[in-house]
């Protein structure tokens, strides 16, 4: 692991690392920023995952999560979004919802994805263990957070690794990408057409199960111009009220889908995660 950029932040750090990741077959970056209390021991960690077109950079210069991190003493680990790197297949027409910029947090199973694109076992495995290994952080105080296919990427994350993080939210997630397009093009690349492999991966149906009840704060803007034809919260909400899990689903009024509408109200997300902490 090497560092590759530190800056003093609101009393921490923002730090900057590469390193070699055996599960996506190819160099990573990710960022992580160390409150002021980390100084002194081990403080509770919040994976961010990112949506389409990102790495892990779009977060730590954007959202301004540092401010609320330091105020709670909380750790936030930013990976990137997919496997790249000389060798790392991408989308054919170099489209930007799928491939580079676009891991979808799935283990891929179809060639050319499957040497690669195992952003999944990445955060949940390889990513989590380096973090807890290197950094003062407690990793038995963990939670999980995103943005669009980051945000599908928390929820079904959360609510499949046992026992990994305590508490998730979401800002405009894919709420179910079986039934998206942007879902649709990526699971049948990275998974195949077996329908019950995507199910794994689609937030509606596994919060529609009987599953363990972590605590899940949504947030979406009214004014997002993928909320119909992509992110469809109504599902999400459905499948909640199906399965009695208490989703605290939040509409925002006059809010779109840019790092403007994270700002906002990523406080409030940190605050969530920082009381289940
Ligand atoms: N084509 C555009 C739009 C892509 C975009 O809006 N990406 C979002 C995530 S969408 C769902 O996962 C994003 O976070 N963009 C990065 C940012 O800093 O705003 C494009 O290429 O930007």
């Amino acid at each position: 692991m090497q560092k590759i950029a530190e800056n003093r932040c609101f009393g921490g750090r923002q730090l900057r690392y590469s390193h070699s990741s055996s599960a996506l077959g190819c160099d990573m970056n990710f960022s992580i920023y160390l409150p002021p209390q980390a100084e002194r021991g081990r403080v509770p960690v919040l994976y961010w995952l990112s949506g389409l077109t990102c790495t892990d950079e779009n977060f730590v210069t954007k959202a301004g999560a540092q401010r609320y991190a330091a105020e709670h003493g909380l750790a936030i680990v930013a990976p990137d979004t997919s496997p790249r790197g000389e060798g790392v297949p991408d989308d054919p027409e170099g489209a930007w919802d799928f491939g580079l910029g676009a891991g979808f947090y799935v283990n891929a199973t179809q060639e050319p994805w499957a040497a690669h694109y195992n952003m999944r076992d990445y955060v949940v495995s390889e990513l989590f263990t380096l973090v807890g290994a290197n950094f003062p952080v407690d990793s038995a105080r963990a939670a999980i957070s995103g943005h669009s296919m980051g945000g599908h990427g928390a929820i079904t994350i959360a609510l499949t690794a046992s026992g990994r993080f305590r508490s998730v939210s979401a800002f405009a997630p894919i709420s179910s990408p079986m039934r998206c397009p942007w879902g649709r093009k990526a699971l049948a690349a990275y998974l195949g057409d077996e329908i019950r492999e995507w199910e794994n991966y689609d937030s509606s149906v596994l919060l529609g199960r009987d599953t363990e009840q972590l605590p899940l704060l949504v947030d979406q803007g009214d004014a997002d111009d993928f909320l119909d034809e992509q992110l469809k919260p109504h599902l999400l909400q459905q499948a909640a009220d199906s399965s009695g899990y208490p989703l605290q689903l939040r509409m925002q009024t006059g809010y779109d889908h840019s790092y403007f509408f994270i700002a906002s109200f990523i406080g409030e997300h940190i605050a969530f995660h920082a009381a289940n902490l």
